[in-house]
């Protein structure tokens, strides 16, 4: 293992917990080649802490082994300069293993490396790209005490606007940011290709670009998460990737565009034409089987089902369809070399891991049991009567819980240790939240009943 910047004087290890949350240690250089060798000892309960800090999840896993520790060991040769710092520092990615060398079954890394495992064994490799949304914002309006689009310094004092959608004005008045952004993921290796203003009032979106490792494309929507809020942060905003920070405007969506590989390096989804081959329409059977049962890694939180909403650019039910943008599952135009699937049911809030994990766990159930999809949707999803709505998703986040901690399928492809681990974090999680009185509540009743 390397350095990037020869001063850095300490680097950070982590793993993203069951939440997609970097957990780890800062460690100085001095302790770089032990680490390489040994990796770092974290207590298994990193991987769910919850969300008020007070509590660790409670499903068995963590205290039958008196939470002890897992190995995390770095997944890359190099420790990457953060070039966001305050002082020079590093980092690199982990993945825990378990003292004996096994894989930790409920590490968010190791689930999809279990699934990729599986694709490797047919002699397919997963191409993928990730298309993140996010917002910044610069603090809380005074008036309704909730976060608030930046204030344009650099530009005419204006707010940013929903009409700033695709803006190149925008993107120049926040050009100290954008600037620095492009400069992190250059150093830091994080494909950044096109950034686009978004439909929401200080709204983004970058593209990563497309990466035969699934591993790796996990890896780099995991740093450029990171990124995006140390830049945000240091520059006086915050960031977010929370699915629908506010409740009328756009959400934030996280896209996974993903092809087949063969062992010589052909794309097992080109036909030649554009409708794509057996194995491309079997895969999109497959993720529209089991994208209710997947819906809770695609949707996490409670906030995450706010974004399902008619008429967003979000689907509804699960579909797909040629060239059309109000489907779950888009078929892109493009030459037939670059046939493939954009999933767009994830939100930005998701852990990349785990929304890879699950939608190669789709494809290959699909391509295996060679499942039919129902017709492409043509027109509007949204509205088109005819279409095929007998696959629903869930709205409800303690739905998508029940289906997830039943699925067979989703035992056996990301293992049934790993469902029952993420399916105790949520009821946790949803616990908590249940428990909570909010504004909104003191304010319709209080006075009143
Ligand atoms: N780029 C788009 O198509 C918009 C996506 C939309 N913001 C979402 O929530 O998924």
């Amino acid at each position: 293992m390397s350095l990037s910047a020869e001063n850095e004087r300490e680097f950070d290890l982590f793993i993203t917990d069951l939440n997609g949350n970097l957990r780890g240690k800062r460690i100085p250089v001095n302790s770089l080649d032990k680490v390489m060798d040994e990796g770092v000892k974290l207590p298994r309960s990193v991987l769910g802490f919850d969300f008020w800090g007070d509590d660790v999840l409670d499903n068995g896993l963590v205290f039958e082994t008196g939470d002890s520790d897992g190995v995390c060991m770095p997944v890359h040769d190099e420790v990457v300069e953060v070039p966001w710092a305050e002082v020079p520092r590093g980092q690199v990615m982990a993945m825990m293993f378990n003292p004996d060398g096994t894989p930790f079954s409920a590490d968010p890394r190791q689930v999809l490396s279990g699934v990729v495992a599986r694709f490797k064994a047919l002699g397919l490799t997963p191409v993928v790209a990730t298309e993140l949304e996010f917002y910044l914002m610069d603090g809380q309006s005074e008036e309704t005490q909730r976060p608030r689009p930046p204030v344009l310094v650099e530009g005419h004092g204006r707010r940013l606007k929903a009409t700033d959608c695709y803006s190149i004005d925008e993107m120049d008045c926040l050009s100290a940011f954008f600037t620095e952004v492009r400069e992190a993921c250059d150093i830091q290796g994080v494909p950044a290709d096109t950034i686009i203003s978004e439909l929401g009032p200080g709204q983004f979106e970058i593209n990563l670009n497309h990466v035969a490792n699934p591993m790796l494309a996990g890896d780099q929507a995991v740093m450029f998460k990171r990124l995006i809020k140390g830049i945000a942060r240091k520059q006086g905003y915050s960031a977010t990737f929370m699915a629908k920070p506010y409740a009328k405007k756009s959400g934030n969506g996280m896209h996974v565009h993903f092809s087949l590989l063969d062992e010589n390096g052909n794309n097992v989804f080109d036909n030649g034409g554009d409708e794509g081959t057996d194995v491309m329409r079997h895969a999109v059977g497959g993720l529209m089987q089991t994208m209710s049962s997947s819906m809770l890694t695609f949707a996490p939180h409670m906030n995450s089902y706010r974004r399902f909403m008619s008429g967003a650019h979000a689907p509804t039910f699960a579909s797909w369809g040629y060239e059309n943008r109000t489907v779950a599952l888009r078929i892109p135009e493009s030459p037939p070399v670059a046939r493939r699937i954009e999933h767009r049911v994830s939100g930005a809030d998701a852990n990349p891991y785990l929304v890879l994990a699950s939608i190669l766990a789709g494809a290959l159930y699909g391509i295996e049991n060679k499942i039919e999809p129902p017709a492409p949707i043509t027109g509007d999803a949204y509205t088109d009567d005819s279409a095929d709505r007998t696959q629903t998703l869930p709205n409800k986040w303690d739905d998508a819980t029940d289906r997830f901690s039943q699925s067979d399928v989703l035992k056996e492809y990301l293992g049934e240790t790993f469902v029952r681990v993420y399916t105790a974090a949520k009821r946790q999680e949803q616990r908590k939240l249940h428990e909570q009185i909010s504004d909104i509540e003191y304010e319709a009743y209080l006075g009143l009943l």
